[in-house]
């Protein structure tokens, strides 16, 4: 058990990321923290700028038991000042300088500088986020990254802070997405300080408007962050992209030696190290293209959206990242988006679609290293145009899963997705409900958002009369589900095979999660905590981390209910510009 930072330094280990280019024109002191172009390296050193005044607010229980951390350790003061970033005293061989790297952005597959301030694409990357530690523990290599730890060449004059209600939101769907079986970026702690705030943009109470309609002063936060890796499909861009105009003379090995660095970080288990280049960039994207595709099926089994599913939000190690502008579906909506900058393009089912275009970045970024290997490059090509398939695939065995059926079929999907639709249905309730397999459709009128003999609605534009002859469609889509999941006599005589009912919703339910992190129940967490108040964080963190289980009467009662009335087309409730 690890207890102490002193304990904990001595598993540091930089050996691989020593291994990478560090930018040429930075100071080794990591005192650079003013925006400025950079123009090589893979990396830039830069020390954390520290919060003042950090207090506690929460660590991830799970993650430390992960990695053999005693729960004491996170409000240990050696730890506490580290990890709210000042790095000053950490004990050797830790280091005192982070680092922060640069990425391009692709937005749905078309490549953009213009969000860099000096419009090439030299200025963008990590602008507030600063890896301080890398370490072997039992065996696995972890990066541990400060977010909102202060300014970096990348930060395009902003401030490089992180406020509390961003960090909050970030830390508690981590381990959401965590329990719910979903890869991603872990959560290992958040501080919080107590005397500096900044100013952003947000809602004012109720606000209908789509766009933040006041400015706001906030806490700010760090909250660290814990991957094998933080390489973004953006950062592999970014290295292509130079190496494709022969920016300076390294620029094709800069990018050979960060996919390399990405394999060894990411692929290691799956990846032959005696091989050539060519052949592990080919099993790269070959790796990577089954990881995406079932990382978005994964997405859509839960309720996520990512929201802002842009290349440098996209990690190469196939998990989630960057949980600014995610939401969890409640209303099903094909199209449910919860930033108002997303579109259509990122929206809840868009989804793969949005992946594919990840996808084609990522293979365009690993080209220029093929060029003199035509099989490769056509194998390559192959995996690139497989792309959309083997996604179909992955969403079929996902929704065959979400049903209890042994294989996918289309008749019925499509017809539960036209009423789910419809009706409309909360997305979480209702899979849960039919994971009961419910003798008829009362039990899942729980989850619907109209009820069908009167107009009680949750919207007004929900309320009136159901579309003709609904509720029998519901009736009948039922009775054929069960048949076609083995349950009951119509099953009986088409031969499928026989399953007991408690059988089919064991199964179901661990697929189907009971509570999700509904924004309405982060809301009131982060407003408390920023009153000083963390108990209901904890509370949150504690029932989303166990979100397939049942938990006791009272917390169902609170967390297993449709989104209310009141909070719909709320702006910060409802939907949020990216502002953080
Ligand atoms: N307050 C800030 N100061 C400096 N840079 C910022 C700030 N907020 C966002 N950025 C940078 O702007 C870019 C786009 O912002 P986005 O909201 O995707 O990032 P994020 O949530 O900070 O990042 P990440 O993808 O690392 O989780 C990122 O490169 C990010 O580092
Ligand atoms: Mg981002």
């Amino acid at each position: 058990m690890i207890s102490t930072l002193e304990e904990l330094a001595p598993l540091a280990d930089y050996s691989l990321m020593d291994g990478l280019n560090s930018d040429p024109d930075a100071n080794a002191s990591g005192d650079d923290h003013a925006p400025r172009q950079v123009f090589s390296g893979h990396y830039v050193p830069v020390s954390p700028t520290p919060i003042e005044a950090p207090d506690y607010v929460a660590h991830s229980h799970t993650l430390f038991r992960e990695l053999g951390f005693a729960d004491s350790m996170a409000q240990s003061a050696n730890f506490v000042r580290a990890f709210s970033g000042d790095l000053s005293l950490v004990p050797e061989p830790m280091r005192k300088v982070g680092w922060a790297c640069g990425y391009a952005l692709s937005i749905y597959g078309t490549e953009y500088t213009q969000q860099c301030p000096f419009q090439t694409g030299n200025g963008y990357g990590d602008g507030r986020a600063v890896s301080v530690l890398e370490a072997v523990i039992d065996g696995r290599r972890w990066e541990m990254q400060l977010k909102g730890a202060g300014r970096t060449p990348y930060c395009r004059g902003a401030d490089g802070r992180a406020v509390l209600r961003s960090s909050v939101r970030e830390f508690l769907a981590q381990e959401h997405m965590h329990a719910l079986g979903v890869p991603t970026s872990r959560s290992l702690s958040l501080f919080v300080s107590k005397t500096e705030r900044v100013r952003r943009p947000w809602y004012s109470e109720g606000s209908r408007s789509m766009e933040p309609d006041h400015m706001i002063s906030e806490p700010v936060a760090i909250s660290t962050r814990v991957a094998p890796s933080f390489i973004r499909v953006g950062q592999l861009e970014l290295f292509a992209r130079r190496a494709r105009r022969k920016a300076h003379p390294q620029a094709m090995e800069e990018l050979e030696k960060l996919v390399l660095h990405l394999v060894d970080r990411e692929y290691g288990d799956v990846i032959d190290t005696e091989l050539d280049t060519a052949q592990k960039v080919v099993l790269l994207a070959r790796e990577f293209r089954s990881r995406l595709t079932a990382l978005v099926a994964n997405w859509i089994r839960v309720g996520y959206c990512q929201g802002n599913f842009n290349s440098d939000n996209c990690a190469a190690g196939g998990f989630t990242l960057d949980y600014g502008p995610f939401g969890f579906c409640e209303v099903f909506n094909p199209h449910y988006q919860p930033w108002t900058g997303g579109g259509h393009h990122f929206s809840f089912l868009n989804q793969p679609a949005a992946a594919e275009r990840n996808f084609q970045s990522f293979c365009s970024a690993l080209r220029p290293l093929l060029t003199a290997h035509h099989d490769c490059l056509l194998q390559l090509e192959e995996i690139q145009n497989d792309f959309a398939e083997v996604m179909q695939a992955q969403m079929e065995t996902m929704w065959a899963a979400k049903l209890g059926l042994d294989a996918f079929n289309a008749e019925l999907f499509n017809e539960l997705e036209t009423l789910m639709a419809h009706t409309p249905v909360d997305y979480t309730v209702f899979f849960r409900e039919l994971s009961n397999v419910p003798d008829d459709i009362r039990p899942l009128q729980k989850s619907f958002y109209k009820n069908l003999n009167n107009a009680d609605a949750a919207k007004p534009w929900m309320q009136g009369a159901a579309p003709e002859g609904i509720e029998k469609r519901w009736s009948e889509w039922l009775t054929k589900w069960k048949s076609l999941a083995g349950i009951g006599s119509t099953a009986a005589a088409n031969g499928t095979n026989l399953r007991s009912r408690e059988e089919l919703a064991k199964k179901m339910k661990l697929v189907n999660p009971k509570y999700s992190l509904r924004e309405w129940f982060v809301v009131p967490a982060y407003q408390q905590a920023s009153e000083g108040n963390y108990a209901p964080i904890r509370e949150v963190q504690q029932v989303m981390t166990r979100p397939y289980a049942e938990q006791s009467k009272e917390t169902e009662e609170k967390y297993y209910r449709l989104k209310p009335a009141e909070f719909f087309d709320v702006g910060g409730l409802s939907f949020y510009s990216c502002s953080s």
